[in-house]
């Protein structure tokens, strides 16, 4: 089982020329290079050029990197899709994504542009129609034209379109976030939770983030660098976790559980669907070990 981490993705605008050179030596999972709502709009096309240069000179490490355009209904978004598309990063992704039909748009573009197919498209959710069609759009993914990978929640937008407030614990919220987690596992997509505004308070970022990891994403989008580390905590499986689900592999591959689907380990019942978790728990721990 292979596992790319993306506990921690971190924003950074386009027009952000300092912002830009850290993105090589943060410690985070990915970056975002945005060409989207972090630039003004008289300074998109300096952007669009700045974050093209950056991300074709390389030298991002493990590092994901992504680049969000602006909507193909905007001024800029052709030009931004062509111009990303020849960068080729890791992802392109694709804002205030509510139907199918942007996704082919823009799998068709790609593919006309001759982009290799490792570059893959990262959508946003963060409309009322995206929360409503969630299951045709994470099915989307099936067809490899789409090259859809994963949903980032755009928690800002959802707030602003829905008029639901952003509150600490985000009640209002939760239905919407636990369905586009469960539409996103039906066709194998990770997701990225929002960002959390007040990046000077740690606190409620922290509980933002076990929050995030107990609705089952794979990360968070943060806004500044003080936020990578303890993002990156928050999704890693912890050591204890981590030292079960090797107990339980190694209890179902003992000779006298050779065959069974359920055994006792410590006094709990352990079923083969809890090695499969515990499976992918080991492949996540090794894959975080490995990027150091
Ligand atoms: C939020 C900020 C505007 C704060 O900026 P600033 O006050 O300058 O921060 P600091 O002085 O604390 O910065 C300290 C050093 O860290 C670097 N820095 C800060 N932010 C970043 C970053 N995002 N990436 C890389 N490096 C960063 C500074 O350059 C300082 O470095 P040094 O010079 O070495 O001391 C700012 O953090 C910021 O612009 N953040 C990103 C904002 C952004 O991209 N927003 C758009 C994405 S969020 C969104 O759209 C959500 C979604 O769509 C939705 O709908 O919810
Ligand atoms: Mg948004």
């Amino acid at each position: 089982m292979s596992i790319r981490p993306r506990r921690s993705v971190l924003y950074m605008p386009g027009s952000n020329a300092r912002a830009l050179e850290k993105a090589r030596t943060l410690p985070a999972d990915g970056v975002i290079l945005d060409l989207e709502d972090a630039v003004a709009p008289d300074a998109k096309v300096e952007a669009r050029a700045r974050v093209v240069e950056t991300v074709k000179a390389g030298g991002f490490g493990p590092r994901e990197v992504a680049i969000r355009i602006n909507g193909l209904d905007t001024a800029w978004g052709s030009d931004d899709l062509d111009a990303a598309a020849a960068a080729a990063p890791d992802a392109i992704l694709v804002p205030k994504v509510q139907e199918v039909e942007q996704l082919v748009t823009v799998g068709r573009r790609l593919k006309a542009l001759g982009v290799p197919e490792t570059t893959r498209v990262w959508a946003m959710i963060e409309t009322p129609l995206a929360i409503l069609d969630i299951k045709a759009i994470a099915l989307s993914a099936r067809d490899p034209l789409t090259r859809l990978q994963v949903f980032v929640l755009g928690t800002n937008d959802l707030a602003k379109e829905t008029r639901a407030a952003l509150v600490p614990g985000r009640a209002p919220m939760v239905a919407w976030l636990s369905l586009v987690v469960a539409a996103a596992r039906t066709s194998g997509i990770d997701v990225l939770d929002g960002v959390w505004n007040q990046f000077q308070d740690l606190d409620g970022f922290k509980a933002e983030c076990a929050q995030g990891a107990q609705f089952g994403m794979d990360g968070k989008t943060l806004i500044h660098p003080s936020q990578i580390e303890p993002c990156n905590a928050a999704f890693s499986p912890p050591a204890a976790e981590v030292e079960r689900a090797r107990a339980i592999i190694a209890a179902f591959a003992l000779p006298e559980n050779a065959g069974k689907g359920v055994i006792t380990l410590d006094g709990r019942m352990v079923e083969l669907l809890h090695a499969e978790m515990a499976k992918r728990t080991v492949a996540l721990a090794d894959a975080i070990t490995a990027k150091g």
